[in-house]
């Protein structure tokens, strides 16, 4: 089975090869030849290989999918071609709505396959208990990804490697870490010093703008002060070029790599976009790493890949998170005024005009802590969470799940579901409040940092964060709208973060510190 391209002109080299054919095939896997006025662009044999291995795996798929049927009651679920998968889920924007869409139809558990990848999918809150909470680690382990364990030095990191005895030793550390870091008022001084810096910057700011670049500096600096003990400032080349990789990692890597439907590729070539991804996540690496050297006397207890990928891991998923839920809520509270007045009354009040709010306030800033709340709800930072894989056969809601399964936690479907939240899509902060007016027990269907083994890390780092930065902005501006723009917050991004659509706000002070 020999693949052949074949043009009707004369010999061509591999830059004038049409651009299709490049985007998949590197030039060593292609021999251009030349007939006369015949160019044949012939498929090197490994490409041969790949596709009559890519038959016989699908031939595979169908059977094992096939016995697991007959062996197990698996949850129900859409049909799926074999190695592609569910077409509905590739094309998906957003999998949190496709999800959603086929929870309607199949119940809260189903299963869905995403290219090779068989899934169960959770998408309301008993389930989710049932397996992150009851079956204790049965759901603990992290699905084999091939591009994941490339970026993560073979699983080094906290978030993607599985549950082991080093992992459940590196998590203790890592937490035992942060929390020691908060136990002083480190992060009201690293932020107090950050927002002082940017709270000028924003007045000066003439008419509509992004507030982005600035609420990634408050949230960079506190993970660089938690990780390095040292701060930046905004036109600083290396958080200005740390930002743009990321996020641009982010938009890219999406729903995944092709690669990783088809691990063969690997070995034969390799998309365009997964190179690009791979570049940028290894400048990404290597500012952590110069980051950490010059930093390494005072990191010496673990294995220095495991400790780099920690660093990386606070900087990944602290970061993104962090900015994408301050962005939700500014953006929020810019079209709900009302809201926004009694943030500022409360704060005013608890707070007052002279001095900045620290984390004691927390506990007296209960109105403030519940739009939080809501902004998390609303925006759901990570609408799929991470996901995660069986360690063992198991079972959720009545059905079975095999050994090695991945399963994806549907946080969007938790944070929208009717049963727990009246007038789901209303921006209501008193959800979380009791009768007194302070925060009371937690809804049972608000889980934006997950449950169990696996739950956030940073979640005692990123709560008061969170509040810091926020009742900050909240005391010293307004926040409006540009006039005309439509108050209701549209989702952007794509794949496992989702921001709020490109926006812009005017900022009026307050006339107060
Ligand atoms: C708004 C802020 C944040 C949200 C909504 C959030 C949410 C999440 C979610 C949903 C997960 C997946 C849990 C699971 O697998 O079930 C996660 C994991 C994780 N988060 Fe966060 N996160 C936030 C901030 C942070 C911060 C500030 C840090 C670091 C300081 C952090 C570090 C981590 C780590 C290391 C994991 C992997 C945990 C593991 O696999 O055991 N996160 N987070």
């Amino acid at each position: 089975m020999t693949a052949y391209i074949v043009r009707l002109e004369e010999r061509i080299t591999y830059k004038e090869i049409p651009g299709i054919v490049k985007r998949v095939f590197l030039p060593e896997h292609l021999d251009v030849l030349s007939r006369g006025r015949i160019t044949v662009i012939r498929i090197l044999p490994e490409i041969e290989k790949f596709l009559i291995r890519t038959r016989k795996e699908c031939y595979t798929q169908f059977y094992q999918r096939s016995i697991q049927r007959w062996k197990y009651n698996l949850p129900p679920g859409p049909f799926c071609w074999p190695l592609i998968g569910s077409y509905e889920v590739i094309q998906a924007k957003f999998l949190h709505e496709i999800f959603v869409k086929y929870a309607k139809k199949y119940g809260p558990v189903f299963t869905v396959s995403l290219g090779p990848y068989q899934m169960v999918v959770l998408n309301d809150i008993n389930s989710v208990t049932e397996a992150l909470v009851k079956s204790k680690a049965d759901f603990a382990n992290r699905p084999s990804i091939h591009s994941v364990h490339m970026f993560t030095e073979e699983s080094k990191d906290i978030a993607f490697a599985n549950y082991t005895p080093t992992w459940k030793l590196h998590r203790k550390i890592a937490g035992k870490a942060l929390r020691q870091y908060l136990a002083g008022n480190r992060l009201e001084d690293v932020l107090h010093a950050s927002m002082k810096k940017c709270l000028p910057l924003m007045d000066k700011e003439n008419g509509a703008f992004n507030p982005e670049k600035y609420i990634d500096l408050m949230v960079f600096n506190i993970l660089t002060a938690v990780c390095f003990g040292e701060s930046v400032e905004l036109d600083d080349p290396e958080f200005i070029k740390f930002m743009k990789l990321s996020k641009e990692a982010n938009e890219m890597v999406g729903k995944g790599f092709v690669e990783d439907m088809f691990p063969i590729m690997y070995k034969i070539w390799t998309t365009n976009k997964y190179r690009t991804v791979a570049k940028t996540m290894n400048e990404l690496i290597s500012i952590i790493k110069r980051k950490f050297e010059e930093h390494e006397e005072t990191f010496n207890i673990v294995i220095r890949k495991h400790l780099r990928q920690t660093v990386f891991d606070i900087f990944s998923a602290g970061i993104d998170t962090s900015r994408v839920t301050l962005g939700f809520a500014v953006r929020y509270m810019a079209g709900l005024p009302e809201i926004q007045s009694k943030v500022q009354e409360e704060i005013d009040r608890v707070v007052g005009k002279d001095r900045l709010p620290t984390v004691k306030d927390r506990e007296n800033l209960s109105y403030t802590e519940a739009t939080l709340h809501e902004v998390m709800r609303l925006g759901t930072a990570v609408p799929v969470g991470l996901p995660h894989s069986t360690i063992c056969d198991t079972r959720v809601g009545g059905y079975d799940v095999p050994k090695d399964t991945m399963v994806m936690i549907n946080h969007w479907a938790l944070h929208h579901d009717p049963r727990y939240w009246k007038e789901e899509e209303k921006f209501d902060p008193t959800r979380y409040l009791d009768e007194n007016g302070k925060l009371g027990m937690k809804p049972e269907s608000w889980l934006p940092f997950s449950a169990g083994r696996r739950v956030c890390l940073g979640e005692t780092v990123a709560k008061p964060e969170l509040h810091l930065i926020f009742a900050t902005i909240m005391q010293r501006f307004k926040i409006t709208l540009p006039e005309g723009t439509n108050p209701k917050v549209e989702l952007g991004g794509s794949g496992g973060i989702t921001i709020p659509a490109p926006y812009k706000i005017i900022v009026k002070e307050r006339n107060i510190i």
